[in-house]
Order: C-alpha cells, then structure tokens, then sequence
C-alpha cells in the first residue's frame, strides 16, 4: 500500500521538486489524516512542463499511431494490475467507498486507455475527388501541448478520460488534478512511463486555481480540456481566449429524471438512487431533479424511502458501506445549507440531510442521503447544482407538460426517462436538451459512447471516436494534377 509522504510534481518524464518552494497538505476526508505534503507549481513550473511537453511531442507525434497505441494499451494492463493499490489511493483522496472505486474509477480510466490505443492506429482524414484534374484529402493532425484540469470526484478516471485521446492523437499532455485529489494524477505518470511513454508527453502539476490560470493563460499550450464548475469553467474559458486555445468543457448540471406510470417501478427507484447518492451525489451527470407522475408518486416515494434508508454509511474502506465521506467539511456545510434551504423553502423532507458520525472516521463529512417531495421548479433546491445526496422529487401529469419542466434550465448534461413505451421514450429523449440521455437506466458511461453537456454544461465531448476530433486539426490538402491558369 502507498503512503507517499511527499508528493512531487512529474515533469519530463520523473519526479519534479516544485521552483516555486510552496506546498500543501493533502487529507484523507474521511478520516483527516495527512495523506501527503503536495509540491505546488507555480509559473516558472508551468514554464519548465511546457518546455518538456514541446520537447516530448516532437518525438511522440512522430511515432507511428499504433506505435502510441501500444503504449497506451500497455499503460491500462498496467492499471488492470495494480486495480486495488490504485482504487484505494482513490478512496483515501476522495472519501468515497470501496466498494465503488475500483470499478467505477480504475477500470473506467483502463478503459479509456485501451480504448484510445486501440484507435491511435485508425486517426485519418478524408479524400476529396475533384474530378479528373485535381483531387484533395485531409489530414488530421495533433494540436500540440494538451491541457487537462480536473475536478476532485473521479480523479483517475477524468486524468484518463482526458490523456488517452490526446496521447493517442499524438499529443503532449499537462495535466493538473485537484488539488484535493492529487495523488492518482501522479501514480498514472508512473505507469506511463514504466509502459514506455517518452518522456515529457505527459506531465503532472498540482496547485490551486492560480496554478491552473497560469495554465489557462499560457500561450504555448494549444487546448485546453476541462473538467469542473461552470463558475470556474467561464474564468479557464476568459484565459483560454487570451491565445484563442482550442476547448473542451466539462461542466456542472441538474438533470431531470422522469418517471412515467407505466415504468418498473423497483427499476426506477433504483435507477433514481445511483443518480442521486452514489458517490455521495459527488457526480455531475446526477439525476437530481426526479419527476415522477402523480399516479405512481406514493408507491414510489414509499419503496425509495425505505431502500435509501437502509444505505449503509459508513467508513469508506469498509467494502459493506454504501455512502462515504463528502470531500470536505466546507462541502458539507454547502451540502448541509441547501438542505435547511429546501425545508426553508417548504419542501418535505421525507428521510436523510442529517450529519451522521461514523466509529473510526469521526472527523470524516458524513451526511444521510436526503429525499425532498412536494418540490416545485423554482425552489433553490431544484435549480442549483448541490453536488450532494440530495434528491428532489417532483410530480406530473402529462408529457408535453413534464418535458418543458425538464428543459427549463441552464444546464443541459444528462437526462433520464423511464416507461415501458418505448415510442414515447425516444420522442421524449428527442425533444430534451441534454448531451446525454439514459431510458430505463442512468448514469452508465461505456467509454465508447459520446459523454458531454448542452447549454452550459459543456463545450465539446470525451469518450467515443468522436474525443479523437477534439484533440486533432484538421489540415486540407488540395492537388493538382494538371495545369496551372493564370486568371491574368
Ligand atoms: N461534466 C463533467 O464531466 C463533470 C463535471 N464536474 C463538475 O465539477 C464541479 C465539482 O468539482 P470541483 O473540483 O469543485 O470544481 P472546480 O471548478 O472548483 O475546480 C475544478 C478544477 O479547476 C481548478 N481551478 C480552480 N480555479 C481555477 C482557475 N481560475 N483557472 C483554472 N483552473 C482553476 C481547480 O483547482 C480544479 O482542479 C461540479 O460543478 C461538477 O458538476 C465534475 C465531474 C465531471
């Protein structure tokens, strides 16, 4: 088991002691132990990672795609390998439990890594005939240095998701985590490597947000790809015109789930579940705002309540525990304000949105999930994304009305729908505006299918062939095969 005591920045292929001299500490939530005093990079860092990122691009984007894929591939055998090592370094950092980690986070971030290796072989353009005199064809080619800043819930999985495309296509990466979560950023670099990447293709900074301005801002980094609020997704967006970078955002939501009364029930409540509270409700795709059709609104609300509340909380490396640690005590206390806010603002509280203490984690930021009814569309509650376990539930009564009520908000990541009429499903999913919809089901995310918002949920997507177009350019290519007319 890994315990680091220092935690270095990785730079040019190695461990990389900070220039700027400062640090911080990295605690376990759920039980405040110091995990780690983590080296923070600061512009004259910034500067060293981009001159070896230049560097190790030169090489890498040389190499042949199945030459990358290989790497790539070896890379998440690697991950395979040490699957439980790497998804308690996650629990440790994240607060979440076990029992989900190693699944949802390891083999997520493997997948994308062998994913990508295997399309690194298959990145091309197109041919244009012109008739007999001419023709054209296009290149797709690598921006350069890639950056990637991530959110402090799925750590590993959001450093892959970001790094196998863009190592794929034949670019270098820059890649700062959370500092909240910055441990796993830095065990990936190490198995990069160890699976034959060059040097200086792939490079982990930790800081704060002045770090990742200094990122942001930097005007020999080609893209950026981010993943995190939409607050702090407008100011990377502000810097990243500075240079005009290319963008991928990954941002906040507060997607409806609907609940039509012909659906399963016991299906829907466990989808309405995983969307709402696992990973404590850290996830942004979350299914918070549950409208349910009145017919079927107490049977539901009646089944959920009883099974939410027999969700063990508990200390995150028990594999029994169903609800960790929250990140932080300043989250709870957000978490904790929107729940006296919905009570505040005359919604039900029906079960959970207490602080719990668990034996052995006591300075751990446990809260029981929370189900609020009798919801309506303007509360707080159901409007502002809470990144918490707190379930809104809503009633309906018909389609037209329901959909209006679901689209009727900035944000446009996910969506879900359940009912047994597959007809009114996919016209339902056709007319809501959401990157991603779910029918009879929520959440999964197959690395082979397109993952991204609407509105101001994103720009861009991750996963599927389609990532490789936003790590790429596109050059065209015109030829001329016969003579030349002077239009003089
Ligand atoms: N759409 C998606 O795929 C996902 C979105 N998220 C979103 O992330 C948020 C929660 O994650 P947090 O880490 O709290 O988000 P955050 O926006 O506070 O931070 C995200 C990252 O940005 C960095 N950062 C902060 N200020 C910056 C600045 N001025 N310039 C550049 N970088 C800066 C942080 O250090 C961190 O690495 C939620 O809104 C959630 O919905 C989380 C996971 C997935």
């Amino acid at each position: 088991m890994s315990r680091p005591k220092k935690l270095s920045l990785y730079i040019d292929g190695k461990p990389a002691k900070a220039i700027s001299g400062k640090s911080f500490t990295n605690y376990n939530p759920a039980t405040g132990a110091k995990l780690s005093e983590v080296e923070q990079a600061g512009r004259r860092d910034i500067e060293k990672a981009v001159q070896a990122a230049r560097r190790g691009f030169q090489e890498w984007s040389a190499l042949p795609g199945i030459e990358r894929g290989r790497v790539l591939k070896k890379a998440a055998a690697i991950l395979r390998e040490r699957r439980m090592e790497l998804a308690e370094i996650e629990v440790k950092d994240t607060g979440k439990p076990i029992a989900e980690a190693p699944e949802a986070d390891i083999d997520s971030g493997a997948d994308a890594l062998e994913f990508f290796g295997g399309l690194a072989a298959d990145i091309k353009g197109e041919h244009h005939d012109l008739g007999p005199g001419a023709f054209a064809y296009s290149r797709r080619e690598p921006l350069g240095i890639c950056a990637g800043i991530g959110a402090w819930n799925y750590p590993l999985q959001i450093a892959c998701w970001k790094t196998a495309p863009a190592l794929a296509a034949g670019n270098a990466m820059i890649f700062k985590p959370s500092e909240l979560t910055p441990t796993n950023a830095v065990k990936l670099a190490e198995i990069l490597t160890e699976a034959g990447l060059p040097k200086g293709v792939f490079n982990v900074v930790h800081g704060m947000g002045e770090t990742g301005h200094y990122i942001a801002s930097h005007p020999d980094i080609d893209k950026i790809s981010f993943t995190g609020s939409v607050p702090t997704g407008r100011k990377v967006l502000a810097d990243a015109a500075g240079s005009v970078k290319k963008v991928t955002m990954e941002l906040g939501g507060k997607s409806p789930l609907i609940v039509f009364e012909d659906s399963q029930i016991h299906n829907a409540v466990s989808a309405a579940m995983n969307a709402n509270f696992y990973t404590q409700g850290e996830i942004c795709s979350n299914g918070t705002r549950v409208y349910v059709h009145e017919d079927i609104h107490d049977a539901f609300v009646s089944i959920l309540k009883s099974r939410t509340e027999a969700m063990v909380i508990g200390d995150p490396m028990d594999p029994a525990t169903h609800v960790g640690s929250l990140i932080s005590g300043d989250h709870l206390e957000k978490v904790m304000e929107y729940v006296r806010l919905g009570i505040e603002e005359g919604a039900h509280l029906v079960s959970g949105g207490e602080k719990v203490t668990v034996k052995g984690c006591e300075k751990g930021h446990f809260i029981s999930p929370a189900i609020f009814t009798a919801c309506q569309d303007d509360m707080r509650i159901c409007r502002e994304e809470i990144f918490g376990p707190v379930m809104s539930i809503m009633t309906f009564r018909d389609e037209d009305e329901v959909v209006a009520r679901a689209n009727d908000t900035e944000f446009g990541l996910a969506a879900g729908v359940f009912t047994q009429n597959l007809a009114r499903a996919h016209r339902v999913v056709a007319r809501l505006r959401a990157g991603t919809c779910w029918i009879n089901n929520y959440n999964l995310t197959p690395v082979g299918v397109p993952f991204g918002g609407y509105k101001q949920s994103g720009i861009g997507r991750e996963n599927a062939a389609v990532a490789l177009d936003h790590f790429t350019q596109l050059k065209s290519v015109y030829v001329e095969l016969g003579d030349v007319e002077s239009s003089y």
